[in-house]
C-alpha cells in the first residue's frame, strides 16, 4: 500500500547540517512520534513534512506525490505549538472551521466540533472564546480542530505539553481513534504519556532519523 506520507534522502542546511539524510514512511493507521533533544530538528523536519519549507536535496511525497507547497487543509492538517486559535471565534467556531472550508453544513460542523470538545472535556466551554480559557484549554480546542477534517495525516507539535494526566489520556484516545479511522499522525513530543501508546517511535540524533525498537 501506498504509504500516506513518505521522505526519502532529506538534507537542510541552516548554519549548520539540520537535518541529514532523512528518510521515513507514514501509514495510515499509524500514530508515530518523534523525539530528540531540544535543536535536535524536530521542528524543522515538520516544517518540511507541511511544505512550508522545502529541503536542500530529497523529496517529500504525499499519497505518492511529490509535494512543495502546503497541501490543502483536507489532506494534512498541522498542530503547532503556538496553537494558531483564531480569538475572534468561539471554540466550537475554531473547531469546526476546517470542516466549514471543506464546504460541510454548518450544522454539521458545529455538532461534531462540539462532540470533539466534550471527549476532551471542554464540551461546555463551546461558546466561550480563545482569550478566556486557560492555555491546557487552548491545547485541547487546537487538538479538536486538527482532527476535525479528518485530514489523510496529522503532523503536532508537543501537542500535550499543557495537560494535566487525566487530559492526556482523552487526548491520547482520541489519536488514536483518528489513526483507526485511516488517518496518519506525526507527533514531536517529549511526553512519555504519548510515546509510550504510540505504533512507533522515532528519534532525531544530531540531524540522523532512528527508529527505537
Ligand atoms: N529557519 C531557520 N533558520 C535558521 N536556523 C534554523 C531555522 N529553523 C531551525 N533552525 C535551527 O535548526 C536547529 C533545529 O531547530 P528545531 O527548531 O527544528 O529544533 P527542535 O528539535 O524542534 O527543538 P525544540 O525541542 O527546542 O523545539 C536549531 O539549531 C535551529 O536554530
Amino acid at each position: 500500500m501506498t504509504p500516506v506520507l513518505s521522505v526519502s534522502g532529506v538534507s537542510r542546511r541552516f548554519s549548520t547540517d539540520v537535518l541529514k539524510d532523512v528518510g521515513l514512511e507514514l501509514s495510515a493507521g499509524e500514530l508515530v512520534t518523534l523525539v530528540g533533544r531540544s535543536g535536535s530538528g524536530k521542528s524543522a523536519l515538520l516544517a518540511l513534512l507541511a511544505g512550508f519549507d522545502q529541503p536542500d536535496v530529497g523529496e517529500v511525497q504525499i499519497a505518492g506525490v511529490p509535494t512543495e507547497t502546503p497541501p490543502p487543509w483536507s489532506t494534512m492538517a498541522v498542530l503547532p505549538q503556538s496553537f494558531g486559535l483564531l480569538d475572534e471565534l468561539t471554540l466550537e467556531e475554531n473547531v469546526a472551521a476546517p470542516m466549514l472550508f471543506g464546504g460541510g453544513p454548518v450544522a454539521d460542523a458545529l455538532a461534531r466540533a462540539g462532540q470533539l470538545l466534550a471527549r476532551l472535556g471542554i464540551g461546555e466551554l463551546k461558546r466561550r472564546y480563545p482569550t478566556e480559557v486557560s492555555t491546557g484549554q487552548r491545547q485541547r480546542v487546537a487538538l479538536a480542530r486538527a482532527v476535525a477534517g479528518r485530514p489523510k495525516v496529522l503532523l503536532a507539535d508537543e501537542p500535550t505539553a499543557h495537560l494535566d494526566h487525566a487530559t492526556v489520556d482523552l487526548a491520547v484516545r482520541l489519536l488514536l481513534d483518528f489513526v483507526g479511522e485511516g488517518s496518519a499522525c506525526l507527533v514531536a513530543t517529549h511526553d512519555p504519556r504519548l510515546t509510550a501508546r504510540a505504533h512507533r517511535r522515532l528519534r532525531l540524533v544530531d540531524g540522523q532519523l532512528f527508529e527505537d525498537q
